[in-house]
Formats: C-alpha cells, sequence, structure tokens
C-alpha cells in the first residue's frame, strides 16, 4: 500500500498551498508532501517532502492523524497529517512557480468557502485537525472516484510517527 504524507505550514490565519502540476488533483490547491520513502518514517518524509517542495526547513511539526483510502474492499493508500506552525516573522513571498506547481498562501476563509471549487479534498478533514486536540484515523471510501463514506476514530494522544 503506497503510503504518502500531506502537510499544511500555517502562519497566522493563512496556509501554504501547491496547486498541483500532476496527479493526485492534478490543477487544484492542496497541502505539499509525497511518497514516503523506504527505511523513511513518516516524520521523516513530510519534513523531508516539505523542504524539497518549498526550501523551507521546519524545526516544528505536529502529527495530526491519518486518512487511508478505501474502495470498500482493499485499503489502496493512506497518507499521514502533519501541521506546523510559523511565527508571524517568517517571511515566505508568494505565489511561487516550483517543479510541482505553484505555491501561495491562501487565507482559511478561502479555503473553506462553501464556493470553493478549487480545492483537494481537505475540507473533510483539516477544519478538524486545525481546531481539535484529538487526532482521528480516517477512512475515505471511494467508489467510481467519487468519495462516498468517511469514517473517523480518535487516535490515542501519545501515538508518534
Ligand atoms: N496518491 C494520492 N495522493 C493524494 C490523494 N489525496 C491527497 O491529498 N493526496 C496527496 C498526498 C501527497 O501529498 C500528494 C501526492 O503525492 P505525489 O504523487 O506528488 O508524491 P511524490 O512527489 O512523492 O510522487 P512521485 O514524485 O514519486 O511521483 O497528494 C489521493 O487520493 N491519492
Amino acid at each position: 500500500m503506497a503510503e504518502f504524507t500531506i502537510c499544511f505550514l500555517k502562519k497566522g490565519e493563512q496556509i501554504l498551498l501547491l496547486n498541483r502540476n500532476y496527479p493526485a488533483w492534478m490543477g487544484a490547491w492542496n497541502g505539499v508532501g509525497g511518497k514516503i520513502e523506504q527505511d523513511e518514517t513518516p516524520l521523516a518524509g513530510a519534513i523531508r517532502e516539505i523542504k524539497e517542495e518549498t526550501g523551507i526547513t521546519v524545526e516544528e511539526i505536529t502529527y495530526k492523524g491519518k486518512i487511508t483510502w478505501t474502495d470498500g474492499v482493499v485499503n489502496y493508500g493512506c497518507m499521514y497529517a502533519f501541521i506546523a506552525e510559523l511565527p508571524e516573522s517568517f517571511t515566505y513571498i508568494t505565489p511561487i512557480k516550483v517543479a510541482e506547481g505553484i505555491l501561495d498562501w491562501k487565507d482559511l476563509t478561502w479555503i473553506f468557502h462553501p464556493e470553493n471549487v478549487g480545492i483537494a479534498d481537505l475540507k473533510h478533514y483539516l477544519p478538524t485537525m486545525l481546531n481539535e486536540a484529538t487526532n482521528y484515523d480516517y477512512i475515505f471510501t471511494y467508489q467510481d472516484k467519487q468519495l462516498v463514506h468517511i469514517s473517523s476514530t480518535p487516535i490515542e494522544q501519545t501515538s508518534t510517527v
């Protein structure tokens, strides 16, 4: 099963998102991240992908839960989610065009606007990750490429990755 990371760099009320050049979510805004390499922990993979895609070295990053994709029978992949809070003094001028797409700071109100059709499926899990201390294991069930069901189970608070 392929394992990925998804990372949200937050500064105040903004998050650094990537408008993706490639699948998954090609053309949509999503967090940064990618495939976890062999013998790499999810945490190490997250720090590496953030550096590769944005050039930013994050010092503190918090594990916020795991999303597993299933067709109802087989789990075909998962992603470990992380949030890193950057200080208000942190300067990173966007937009920036990188190999993977375009990076830009986006307001939380823009990201979660009900009319926003340009974002990945983060509206289903990111609000909880931003607002709750409890982490969850999410199961996203897809049928014919449509998200048909979401379940979430609290994870032990001490759980690390
Ligand atoms: N594969 C996959 N990734 C998803 C889904 N939803 C979602 O947010 N993602 C995220 C996880 C990763 O952050 C990103 C996909 O990673 P990627 O394909 O860019 O990974 P990568 O750069 O390591 O890939 P590559 O160079 O090995 O092709 O999209 C999904 O349904 N499938």
